[in-house]
């Protein structure tokens, strides 16, 4: 037996006390975007960049473990936006990232490397724990959040986000999270929640993380009870958390999704409130250039006809361009706009009276701190929070996985196997399984 299917074979079998003494192999499988390889998509659109040509299986070597570092062994993963991004090679190619990282020292210079291991998250055991590493240890069942900080100036310290040195993992250094082997910084291992299974577990972590930053954090829009919520993409990555955390904190959330079958999954959560933004079919842009404030207007209204009367005290944005103008507008008079991303383009567009005149703000966020994805992960991992796995792929598969995203063809959270089998394995705690079955398989066959 290969020394990866001895690990994987303790594992299954519960012997996480072995794992500490058996040797951990010279090379892995891992996802990989090719350096030589950041220009086939040239002159084609966005959309018609496919992940399957530029995502590929290959067999890299394990990385040198520096001090705070821990290996671990990945049984399941996750696809996030940011490997899709990474596979179109948009906004920019992950390449200048890792290029960037390894002029900062001797160490990082590992992270430089002709192919890019990918993945921002992970469920596994920890294999080897670098110097200086003491809370972690071999045999430890863990997931992994993707903030990789340096801290070694002063900026960071009130809140590692803002670390003149951060990245996230798996994007904007090597050795991510979809593979057989990743390597972390030990600041970003966390528990795993015993009552879940490893393609549920690995599901959450970066969008649990970001939105509970964005909507609950006070370094985001600190949501409080009452407050009327607009989600963009509601049943989507981010917007299946955000929903999550509104009905959770006695907020109502106003869910926008693209179809009934997405307005149903909301309802399946506890929301009341849904646009189906398909069948109201709204057109914010009435060309290239210009957005049609009527059509901002007629959004409004339906909010309005919703809440019955309110606007949103907070709006969760992240597809950028296309529903910003829209966003800023519904916004209520002292409201906030709360940002993390622009799915669908970058260089957004708003009317700024409605902004200042109404005392509206827009706050930025990114991902979030250790001690915020400690909190989101507590939430997951006592029942007060849901995985929202839809479907789980093979690592072989990872490219169909991320083209599924990339269209918008998949609901919640698209997994993928890696050092598991199959579904369904790493349950500890079946009563609190149990309890919340429902919950944890809302997102299930729909
Ligand atoms: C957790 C999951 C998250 C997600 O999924 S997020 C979505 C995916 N992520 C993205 O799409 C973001 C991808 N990243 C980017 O597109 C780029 O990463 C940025 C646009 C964010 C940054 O661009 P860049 O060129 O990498 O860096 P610069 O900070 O603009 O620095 C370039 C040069 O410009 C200088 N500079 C920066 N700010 C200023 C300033 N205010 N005044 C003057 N100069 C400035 C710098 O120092 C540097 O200079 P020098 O090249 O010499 O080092
Ligand atoms: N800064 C950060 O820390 C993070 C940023 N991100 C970024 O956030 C974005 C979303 O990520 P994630 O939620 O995981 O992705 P998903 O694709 O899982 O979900 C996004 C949802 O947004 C909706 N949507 C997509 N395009 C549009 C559009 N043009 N107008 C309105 N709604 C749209 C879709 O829902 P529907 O069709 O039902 O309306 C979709 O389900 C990505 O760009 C990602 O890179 C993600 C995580 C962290």
């Amino acid at each position: 037996m290969s020394q990866l299917g001895e690990i994987q074979q303790a594992i299954l079998n519960d012997d996480l006390g072995a794992v500490a003494s058996l040797d951990v192999p010279e090379t892995y499988r891992g996802v990989t975007v090719h350096k030589d390889e950041a220009d086939m998509f040239e002159g084609l659109e966005s959309r018609d960049k496919d992940p399957r040509k530029s995502l590929h299986v290959d067999e890299v070597p394990v990385p040198e473990l520096g001090p705070g570092e821990a290996l671990v062994a990945v049984m399941a993963s996750a696809i996030n936006y940011n490997t899709v991004w990474t596979s179109i090679f948009e906004p920019v190619s992950t390449f200048k990232f890792l290029e960037r990282y390894g002029r900062l020292s001797p160490l990082s210079k590992r992270h430089d490397l002709p192919y890019h291991v990918v993945g921002s998250d992970l469920s596994g055991v920890v294999l080897r724990t670098g110097p200086g590493v003491h809370n972690w240890k071999p045999g430890d069942e863990v997931v992994a959040h993707c903030l990789n900080v340096e801290l070694e100036g002063p900026d960071g310290h009130n809140d590692t986000m803002l670390d003149s040195e951060q990245r996230i993992w798996g994007f904007e250094t090597n050795f991510g999270g979809l593979a057989e082997i990743a390597l972390v910084k030990s600041n970003q291992l966390m528990p795993k929640p015993d009552h879940l299974t490893w393609e549920e577990a690995a599901s959450p972590g970066l969008v649990n993380s970001t939105a509970y930053r964005q909507l609950v954090s006070r370094n985001g829009a600190d949501m409080k009870q009452g407050d009327v919520v607009l989600i963009w993409g509601a049943s989507g990555g981010l917007g299946s958390y955000a929903t999550q955390y509104a009905l959770n904190g006695g907020a109502i959330p106003v869910c926008v999704v693209s179809s009934p079958e997405k307005a149903e999954i909301c309802r399946k959560l506890g929301a009341e409130l849904i646009i189906d933004r398909n069948a109201e079919g709204y057109k914010f842009w009435k060309d290239e250039n210009n957005q049609d404030p009527k059509e901002w207007q007629r959004f409004g209204k339906k909010i309005r006809e919703l809440t019955g009367g309110e606007d949103p005290d907070i709006v969760f944005e992240h597809p950028g361009r296309e529903t910003f103008g829209a966003s800023v507008y519904a916004a209520r008079k002292g409201g906030t706009i709360v940002t993390c991303a622009s799915t669908s383009g970058y260089m957004h567009q708003y009317d700024n009276r409605y902004l200042w005149m109404n005392l509206k703000r827009i706050v930025g966020s990114h991902f979030a701190n250790y001690r915020e994805s400690w909190e989101a992960n507590r939430l997951i991992a006592k029942g007060l929070i849901h995985p929202t796995l839809s479907k789980t792929y093979a690592l072989e598969d990872t490219g169909q996985a991320a083209l599924d995203v990339h269209r918008n063809a998949h609901q919640g959270k698209v997994g993928v196997l890696a050092l598991a089998p199959e579904e369904g394995l790493g349950v500890r705690n079946h009563e609190l399984r149990e309890k919340h079955i429902d919950g944890i398989n809302a997102f299930r066959n729909v």
